[in-house]
């Protein structure tokens, strides 16, 4: 018998295993590779929430194999897994192992990952992967290394089946961030409902529902990881969908609708932009008065020259998307799966029987005429969802960190004709590039009041924390005073964004009504806390002296640069002028000196 004895699990992503009784005996990786199984689940647990940070998941044992302490990143800018697992185990985990199903990050020289194992005496640490992103990637393996602490990484110090098997969890856990690094389209995932006999609708072209109840609730939390779900113009035309999360927790995608012919209705549940926002990518060109209706609706439109599922997929990497759920009928996925842009299946399959020569399956038309054709999935679970069977599996592995992926700088060095960049301006948006920390949402905590004329400080885990909340100060409503607490207490940047954006819209009558004159004057004071109380980042600011520095953001047309370099960048004119003052501030400084000597 086999020591692993492999679970069906709830995550569609993952497949879980536990060990048995005596396998520790029988082979001496078991308890490495249970424990690092155990952190890939609970990394897992805050999938979608962190996006686009990594899902990082910790376990403290102790050396009689017992768990002492364990915890997950539960959004960006929230605690490191690390620091909360020897919170948790306290006293235990000095001399004990600490299990990391991914290298730490500490990017913006934030050491807490490495310094909590540190602090807390762990005597050893295994690591499931390296950190996929080349820039980060070995650093925090160096820094324990250098602490004395012994550091193992999972087929690099040593290899056996079983150790293989939980490093394949690790790499599937944070598939769409090993993605990003190594590929130009997000990770992408094709999910549909069908009957037993192969049907994802009734001839007529009604699908509600071929799944069960509980079926469905499972595709609410596929959502929920997702950063957007993608359908055709057919599907919103037959169906209207929402394309919500409901399951009651977490984040609720941006909704994409690819249409060539932009034929499609005036009212609709996804011109609905209150709680979540769509984008319609379509043919330059096509319908101009209906783009207009759309955009009056706020619903944003993107053209492009050849409408297809691979520009669409790196059109949104470009903008940052780690993860796409495609939930189209079978003509638009069997143009994704044609241009290979589709990674995973997730198929519901409903003993249910519709019948319909014309009733419309999954996948449409791809040209194969001998079954040796066929797409083989890998790496196949199967599970049974109430009356249901889902069946999920990979049409193209996901990338091995081994040997190194280089990264997209590295990659634009191979390709310059991807080299979007000058070497005069220095771009930033995502906080985990390499000068991310310039970013509003990067996980810096600052001390500052709640209005300008207040002495009142308090601590704003990240400067958006403290720009959202300042919307809502001052007004004299107590639901606006709640707003302020809700933003300031929110987990991570992305929910205090989400927060005070949505308020806006809702409720506009509870933002001051100086906003869109201070808001400028508020972010430059946030950022201007932040680089004065982190001396590293002023000295990463002041490294950059004689670069034009754009927040490289494509749809933020005030504060970032915009695709084209039409945005006003505000954010990277803050920054500027701050070092401008910086710099003035360490000349005058260097004066005087040399005047006193
Ligand atoms: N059971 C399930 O899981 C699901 C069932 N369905 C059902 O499927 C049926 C709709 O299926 P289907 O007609 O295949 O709908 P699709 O969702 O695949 O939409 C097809 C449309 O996508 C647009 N499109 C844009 N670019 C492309 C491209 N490069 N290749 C192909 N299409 C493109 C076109 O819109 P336009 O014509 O506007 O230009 C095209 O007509 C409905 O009955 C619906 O209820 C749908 C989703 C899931
Ligand atoms: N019919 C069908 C599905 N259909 C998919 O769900 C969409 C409707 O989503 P919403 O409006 O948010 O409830 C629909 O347009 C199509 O993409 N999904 C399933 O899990 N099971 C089903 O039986």
């Amino acid at each position: 018998m086999a020591a692993l004895s492999l679970r069906l699990c709830s995550s569609p992503l993952i497949c879980r295993a536990t060990l048995s009784n005596g396998d520790n005996l029988r082979n001496p990786h078991a308890t490495d590779a249970s424990f690092i199984r155990r952190a890939a689940d609970l990394s897992e647990m805050s999938a979608g929430l962190t996006s686009p940070h990594p899902n990082f998941g910790c376990v403290i044992a102790t050396s009689s194999g017992k768990v002492a302490g364990e915890g997950y990143l539960y959004a960006q800018g929230t605690k490191p897994a690390e620091a909360l697992a020897v919170e948790a185990a306290g006293e235990f985990s000095r001399g004990s192992t600490a299990y990391l199903n991914m290298e730490p990050g500490d990017c913006h020289g934030d050491h807490t990952a490495v310094s909590s194992l540190v602090q807390a005496g762990v005597g050893r640490v295994v690591v499931g992967i390296r950190h996929p992103l080349q820039h980060l990637r070995g650093s925090a393996i160096r820094e324990l290394r250098s602490h004395g602490i012994e550091v193992n990484v999972l087929g690099e110090d040593f290899q056996s089946k079983v150790l293989e098997d939980a490093r394949k969890c690790c790499l599937l856990v944070n598939a769409p961030l090993i993605h990003r690094a190594c590929s130009r389209v997000p990770f992408s995932l094709l999910k549909y409902a069908m009957t037993l006999d192969g049907k994802i609708a009734a001839s007529s072209g009604h699908a509600a529902w071929i799944s069960s109840k509980l079926s469905r609730t499972r595709v609410f939390e596929l959502r929920g990881r997702s950063d957007a779900v993608i359908v055709g113009g057919n599907t919103v035309r037959q169906d209207d969908p929402r394309l919500t999360a409901r399951h009651g927790q977490g984040h609720t995608p941006t909704r994409i609708v690819m249409s060539q012919s932009l034929d499609l209705p005036e009212k609709a549940n996804l011109w609905d932009v209150s709680e979540v926002s769509t984008i319609v990518a379509t043919q330059r060109g096509a319908r101009k008065s209906y783009q207009k209706f759309l955009a009056s609706k706020g619903v944003e439109v993107v053209e492009f020259d050849m409408l297809n599922p691979r520009e669409v997929m790196e059109y949104f990497h470009q903008r940052g998307y780690l993860s796409i759920l495609w939930e189209c009928g079978g003509t638009l996925a069997a143009s994704a799966i044609a241009s290979g842009v589709i990674h995973k299946v997730v198929a519901f399959i409903a003993p249910k029987i519709i019948g319909g020569s014309k009733a419309p399956s999954p996948v449409g038309e791809l040209g194969m005429v001998e079954m040796t054709q066929a797409l083989n999935l890998i790496d196949v679970c199967y599970e049974q969802v109430g009356p249901d069977m889902l069946v999920s599996g990979f049409l193209q592995p996901v990338p091995d960190l081994l040997p190194v992926i280089p990264s997209e700088d590295a990659t634009f060095e191979i390709d310059p004709s991807v080299n979007p960049f000058e070497s005069s301006i220095i771009f930033f948006y995502k906080t985990w590039d390499l000068y991310g920390s310039f970013s509003n949402f990067s996980p810096h905590p600052i001390r500052m009041p709640y209005g300008e004329e207040n002495d009142d400080y308090r601590t704003w885990s990240s400067v958006e924390h403290y720009y959202q909340a300042n919307k809502f100060v001052g007004v004299e409503n107590p639901l606006a005073h709640d707003s302020v607490e809700k933003i300031r207490t929110a987990r991570s940047p992305e929910e205090a964004a989400l927060i005070g954006r949505s308020k806006q819209r809702q409720q506009p009558e509870l933002v001051r009504s100086d906003w869109e004159d201070v808001k400028i004057e508020v972010m430059y004071m946030g950022l201007k806390c932040k680089f004065s109380t982190y001396p590293h980042l002023k000295t990463m600011l002041l490294s950059t002296a004689g670069s034009v520095l754009v927040e490289a953001s494509p749809h933020d047309l005030f504060w970032g640069g915009g695709r084209e370099g039409e945005g006003l960048n505000y954010l990277g004119r803050l920054l500027m002028q701050l070092r401008s003052e910086y710099l003035a501030e360490s000349s005058v400084s260097a004066e005087n000196t040399s005047l006193a000597l």
